[in-house]
């Protein structure tokens, strides 16, 4: 069969696009593939088709239906020092985004950072969730099952961790009710993978286990669902602001009032104030839960750059940023207790983004937490420097010139 031969068959329907990798192999399936839908729409595909990753890779793991890849401009922002527990010394930071001045703000940021002595950050938790919703006939069952699964944790523990090497349940809890169901929230450790595949597979088996055991006491439960949304993923949630979710950061840094002034063109005073007015007020009138500025500037940029879930970004734009007026100058911090992030599975393995975690020296194992206190540093730079901009009144200005 030729080219056209596959594609007319394509076109009626009797060969389907994804069933092309088995036959053709991934890379001539992708092509074959982009050639039907430049048929399909009548527009040839000059860009998309122009990349590098190994189409066998990424189909295996990473995508499917294949026909390219996008391109995002890619900057950096640094050196940026931190002095982390993991993270020690100056690094760049990779950037993917097509929001002009975003690069030129975090690297601002980077430098005053750096010439004032440096980011501290620490990583104050370090887990990953799961909460299935498990159905019973009555709220008096519901509750024997919730002492049930107490009671029987390391069990459950055994079960779940049987699915992976790195994976550890290290608690289930909170346990909601609502109803005559619950929502356990399966708590892991996930080692250096941000752990959403390795969670939800144990969770299922776990959950299969605890179906089984009540079964032989006469008890009836149910896994309507291995994710009940109580876990939170993907989505702005209360519960992962207060309970933290991924790696949870704190980064933080002291300016004199003369730093203040020279390099941010304004007063603490009057970055406090934004911090207050803005971050504060602004986002409890309008019921936001991102306590920040701009988190998921930085924290998109970042995760694009470096093969992290896009859907978390709405996760790591969760926050507080706090901007006190000292004696002599300003205490300024970020604090983002929801990033999930990791430095092995998932899109870390896709080439461009690989070499990006690369550039971080955090590619692989033993890698994650240094990374989240480099992306906690990254988001302190971002947030600084937006702060100072609206406080001096530069923002409009700013953008009138790199991004329009
Ligand atoms: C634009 C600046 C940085 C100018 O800032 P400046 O202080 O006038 O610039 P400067 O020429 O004096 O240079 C200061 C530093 O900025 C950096 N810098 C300066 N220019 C460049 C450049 N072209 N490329 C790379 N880096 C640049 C560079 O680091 C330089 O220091 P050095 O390294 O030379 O010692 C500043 O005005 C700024 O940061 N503005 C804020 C822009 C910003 O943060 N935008 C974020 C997107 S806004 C948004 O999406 C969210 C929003 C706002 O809606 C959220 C909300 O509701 O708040
Ligand atoms: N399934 C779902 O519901 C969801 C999936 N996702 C997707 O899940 C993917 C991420 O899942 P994730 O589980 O992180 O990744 P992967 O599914 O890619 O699994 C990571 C793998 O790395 C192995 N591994 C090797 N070295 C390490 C190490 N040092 N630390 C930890 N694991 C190691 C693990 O083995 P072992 O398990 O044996 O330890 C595991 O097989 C992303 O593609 C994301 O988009 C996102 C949200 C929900």
């Amino acid at each position: 069969m030729n080219y056209d031969e596959i594609l007319e068959k394509m076109l009626n329907g009797e060969l389907k696009p994804y069933q092309l990798d088995k036959v053709f192999g991934s890379k001539i399936a992708t092509e074959i593939r982009r050639k039907f839908i430049e048929k399909k729409v009548g527009i040839e595909f000059k860009h998309i088709s122009n990349y590098s990753i190994d189409e066998e890779m990424a189909m295996k793991k990473n995508i499917e239906n294949m026909i390219g890849a996008i391109q995002i401009p890619l900057g950096f922002a640094g050196p940026l020092k931190i002095n982390g527990e993991y993270a020690k010394g100056e690094f760049y930071i990779p950037l993917a985004t097509t929001e002009g001045a975003l690069v030129a703000s975090v690297n601002r940021g980077c430098s005053i950072i750096t010439k004032c002595g440096g980011a501290t950050v620490r990583v104050i938790d370090d887990k990953m969730t799961r909460a299935p919703c498990l159905k019973t006939k009555t709220v008096v069952d519901a509750l024997k099952v919730r002492d049930w699964i107490k009671e029987n944790f390391e069990r459950i523990k055994e079960v779940a961790e049987s699915t992976t090497r790195h994976g550890k349940l290290i608690g289930i809890e909170p346990i909601l009710i609502v109803g005559r169901n619950l929502y356990p929230r399966f708590v892991f450790k996930t080692g250096d993978a941000m752990g959403m595949n390795m969670v939800t597979i144990a969770t299922e088996k776990a959950c299969n286990f605890i179906e089984d055991e009540l079964k032989k006491e006469g008890i009836y439960v149910k896994t309507v669902a291995v994710s009940g949304n109580a876990c939170v993923d993907k989505k702005p949630s209360g519960m992962n602001l207060i309970n933290g979710r991924g790696k949870s950061i704190v980064a933080e840094v002291f300016l004199t009032e003369k730093e203040v002034n020279k390099y941010l063109k304004t007063t603490s005073q009057a970055i406090a104030e934004v911090n207050r007015l803005k971050n504060y007020i602004g986002s409890a009138i309008s019921n936001s839960m991102g306590f920040n500025a701009h988190y998921a500037n930085i924290i998109g940029a970042i995760f694009l750059a470096t093969g992290q879930d896009e859907a978390h970004i709405v996760e790591g734009s969760l926050g507080i940023t706090m901007a006190e007026v000292e004696d002599d100058g300003l205490y300024f911090s970020v604090t983002l207790p929801d990033v999930p992030i990791g430095t092995v599975g998932g899109g870390t393995r896709v080439e461009t983004q690989k070499e990006c975690l690369e550039m971080l020296g955090c590619y692989g194992d033993n890698k994650a937490l240094k990374f989240a206190e480099i992306v906690g540093g990254a988001v302190l730079a971002g947030e600084l420097s937006l702060l100072g901009a609206l406080a001096a009144g530069h923002l409009g200005k700013a953008h009138q010139e790199l991004g329009r």
